[in-house]
């Protein structure tokens, strides 16, 4: 059963949309487990479930400040335990994590920790710009070293054909696509973008 766990190379770098269009793609269920910056009443669950109409469960932990989990929980008066993080079962599931891969969950985890402890396939979603290059190596280390199973590389933005064959080569990691900018970001065309640029068996 498919079920991957979407994180970034950091925070706003499309990770929400990609995940969207991976289930409307793949037919997967969606869970975003801790949602911060919630005080200007947006969530990725809503963009999620606007683009793409996926059954979404609902995040574990919400926070109203627009920063890294564990700290947002602090300001919230909350504690935020790790062991309450539990990916829904027998579901296929496209997770998404907060910002890049090693934001801290709590000050004693790293997304990344999170990850290799779920035991779920990661996508990277890099940007395809100047600058990709070392962000996107440096996040592959990351994960590889806290015993990620690194599923491939999911590209947002503009082609840039050096930049992603540049990546792929240093790291080895598979390069499964790259989903331009839309300009018109509604649920038909973000449809149309991933099923033209990704290919669906590679996230049987
Ligand atoms: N392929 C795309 N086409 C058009 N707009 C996009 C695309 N990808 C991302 N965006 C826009 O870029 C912004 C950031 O994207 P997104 O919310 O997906 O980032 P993120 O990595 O999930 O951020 P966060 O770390 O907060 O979860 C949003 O305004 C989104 O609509
Ligand atoms: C609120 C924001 N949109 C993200 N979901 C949280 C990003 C945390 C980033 C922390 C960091 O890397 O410094
Ligand atoms: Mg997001």
């Amino acid at each position: 059963m498919a079920r991957f766990v979407i994180t970034g190379t950091g925070t706003e770098i499309g990770k929400t949309v990609f995940a969207a269009g991976l289930c409307a793609l793949t037919g997967g269920d969606y869970w975003k487990p801790v949602q911060t910056g919630t005080e200007d009443g947006t969530s990725d669950s809503k963009t999620v479930l606007h683009l793409s109409g996926a059954r979404v469960h609902p995040p574990i932990y919400q926070f109203p400040q627009p920063l890294s989990p564990h700290r947002a929980a602090e300001l919230a008066g909350e504690t935020l335990d790790p062991a309450k993080l539990v990916p829904p079962t027998d579901v296929p599931l496209v997770a998404e994590g907060a910002g890049g891969v090693l934001v801290p969950i709590t000050r004693d985890l790293l997304s990344a920790d999170l990850f290799a402890r779920w035991g779920m396939p990661v996508v990277l979603v890099c940007t395809t710009g100047l600058g990709t290059i070392s962000h996107s190596l440096t996040a592959i280390e990351a994960l590889r070293g806290r015993g990620c199973a690194l599923h491939g590389l999911a590209f947002v933005g503009a082609d840039n054909p050096d930049n992603i064959a540049t990546i792929a080569a240093f790291s080895g990691a598979r390069v499964l696509g790259r989903l331009p900018r839309l300009p018109r970001l509604d649920r038909a065309s973000l449809l149309a973008a991933m099923t033209e640029h990704f290919d669906v068996e590679d996230f049987a």
